[in-house]
């Protein structure tokens, strides 16, 4: 599929390189946009045996999956919408799937929102970084049940996603402040609580989130500030539970910087998406179920993902 111009295709190829490219960006809206690419592109097939149904589907799954490797939404969602060819209707499974996963992904931003607002208190000031629709709805939540509250946004650097965040916080009224990621610690000691999204969460309660998180989540924890991620359930990585390790994206490096011509061979660039802060820095991971300790990771993805063991143990 990848190298033909078939109509039926676009739709794959298209939402593909929306993921790869960042125009569509984010776990949650990732994950949402795979589901209704999947949808499309299963209402163009006619006319064909199922068992080449499925064979097109499938294929179909594993391009959206290259896309960008770190945030597990993408996999997961492909997962669940293709888990309706095992099905005898599997192209009737596949729409339903594709809708549902986009339904309780919505709602499962404003379920985090309201649960997780409940810890923030009148008067504090949150600290996010990069642009997670999940922390914002938890942010937004607390300004809209009436709480007076101040949020500081990092620039997130190369790809500036905290503005994202900044202006859609402004756009709501809330009173907030942008700076750069290295200006954190200077501004720590006015910060209550941290909350930032996830890409991925794994078994052993570690977070993967945008590069930048596990610097932050250190400095809240040398000032005993707590800090929280939010999480969908579809966020937690299954295949953590049995051993895999999460890639970290490396991106371009002209999205750092672009040097003159007589650098360009004698300074490296590295460009990484993606951190890692260990369990033992995270208060809690807000889902649409409840806050868990980062220790009780292990139990959602038994209970959301138990079907790894069996096709794999
Ligand atoms: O790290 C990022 C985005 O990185 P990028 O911009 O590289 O995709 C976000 O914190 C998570 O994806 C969660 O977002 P959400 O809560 O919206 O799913």
């Amino acid at each position: 599929m990848k190298h033909n111009n078939n109509n039926n295709s676009n739709t794959i190829i298209d939402a593909h390189k929306k993921i790869k490219n960042m125009e569509i960006r984010g776990a949650g809206r990732i994950g949402r946009a795979v589901a209704s690419a999947l949808k499309e592109y299963s209402l163009t097939i006619q006319n064909i045996e199922n068992n080449e149904f499925k064979e097109k589907m499938i294929e179909a799954g594993d391009i959206l999956k290259s896309a960008r490797p770190t945030a597990v939404s993408l996999p997961n969602a492909v997962n669940y919408v293709l888990s309706g060819l095992n099905t005898n209707n599997p192209k009737e499974n596949i729409i339903l799937n594709a809708e549902e996963f986009i339904k309780s992904s919505s709602e499962a931003t404003s379920k985090i929102g309201k649960i997780g607002s409940n810890r923030i208190k009148d008067g504090w000031t949150i600290l996010t970084h990069c642009n997670s629709e999940a922390a914002i709805s938890v942010i937004k939540t607390a300004h809209n049940s009436g709480k007076n509250i101040k949020v500081i946004c990092t620039e997130t650097r190369p790809r500036n996603q905290g503005y994202l965040t900044a202006k859609a916080l402004a756009d709501e009224g809330i009173d907030t402040t942008l700076i750069v990621d290295s200006a954190v610690r200077y501004h720590i000691k006015d910060v209550d609580i941290v909350v930032v999204g996830a890409d991925a969460i794994t078994s052993n309660g570690c977070l993967v989130n945008k590069i930048g998180s596990s610097q932050i989540a250190l400095m809240a924890y040398e000032r005993k500030i707590p800090f929280l991620t939010a999480a969908e359930t579809y966020k937690f990585h299954p295949k953590t539970i049995i051993g895999e390790t999460i890639e970290i994206e490396e991106r371009a490096v002209g999205e750092i910087h672009e040097f003159e011509e007589k650098y360009k061979d004698k300074i490296k660039l590295r460009n990484p998406a993606f951190d890692i802060t260990p369990s033992q820095y995270i208060d809690g991971i807000i889902t649409e179920i409840g806050i868990i300790p980062p220790q009780g990771a292990w139990h959602i993805i038994e209970k959301y993902f138990g079907n790894v063991f069996k096709e794999t143990l």
